[in-house]
């Protein structure tokens, strides 16, 4: 028998109005597996995310973690859940009034979770060592950092706690190609190392093969292709194809 998927979505349906943005998408990713999530823009990749962290309920399907269905949790089990997802959110989402290591130690600063701040403190120091940034780091201000080292606080903060699953919004976005590469690559290394199961969005291509075991692509509302990341140059998708070589002319409407 296949082991249980960590994280597994079964026709799962999102509309907003008239729009319907998830039309039954399927997808389960293994225990430690990092999957990339490719897709035209608006096409429902955020939307999927957040239905597995629970900020969007879906109007139809489940969503399962180590097999237990997690949808219309609430209270402490949310609580409890959310405790297991780490995030590195599109553009950093840090908070500007906090220093450094208060925006890495932010989960363990309250909750749960919460630490002694002389700990918390140290343990943003070690993470924020992990990603290559000195201690002296800990004390500045968000806006003392480049765009690249802001991109190393999130991913500091999103290993914080020790998450069995972390989700990463378009993690090169912003940056010039050799920081891309090194947040690629760091973001892999910390994948492998801590053993995490990993969901990537990128519209980034050398993302997808520096990060991605697997790979799903997601057009019109659902799965349209999902298959190892050493395929996508010959999936034989007509779909896949034309959207991982930029071409205009496909299936995919290009216009808008
Ligand atoms: N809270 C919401 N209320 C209404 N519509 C929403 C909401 N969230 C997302 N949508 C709509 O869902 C669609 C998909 O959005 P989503 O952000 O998932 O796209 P995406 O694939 O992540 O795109 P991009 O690559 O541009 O980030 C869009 O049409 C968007 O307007």
């Amino acid at each position: 028998m296949s082991p249980v998927p960590k994280i597994e979505m079964r026709n799962v349906a999102k509309a907003f109005g008239a729009n319907e943005v998830l039309r039954g998408v399927d997808l389960s990713v293994a225990a430690g597996e990092s999957l990339v999530i490719i897709g035209g823009s608006g096409t429902g990749k955020s939307v999927t995310i957040k239905t597995i962290i629970g900020l969007i309920e879906p109007d139809s399907g489940d969503i399962k973690l180590d097999g237990v269905s997690i949808l219309g949790a609430s209270g402490a089990r949310r609580d409890a859940l959310l405790e297991r997802f780490g995030m590195l959110f599109q553009g950093g989402a840090l908070f500007d009034s906090m220093p450094v290591w208060r925006n890495v130690a932010f989960r363990l600063l309250q909750g749960r979770a919460k630490r002694p701040v002389a700990e918390a403190r140290s343990i943003a120091i070690e993470k924020l060592r992990r990603v290559g940034l000195q201690a002296h780091t800990a004390d500045l201000y968000p806006a003392e950092l480049s765009g690249g080292m802001q991109k190393r606080v999130g991913l500091a903060r999103a290993i914080a706690a020790d998450p069995e699953i972390i989700f990463f919004d378009e993690p090169t976005a912003g940056l010039d190609p050799i920081m891309a590469s090194v947040i690629n690559k760091l973001i892999r290394s910390l994948v492998t190392e801590i053993g995490a199961t990993a969901i990537t969005i990128t519209h980034d291509m050398r993302s997808v093969v520096e990060i991605a075991d697997q790979v799903a692509m997601i057009h019109e509302g659902r799965v349209q292709w999902r298959g190892p990341v050493d395929r996508i140059e010959n999936s034989g998708n007509a779909h896949l194809d034309q959207f991982i070589h930029g071409r205009e002319e496909g299936p995919i409407e290009a216009i808008r």
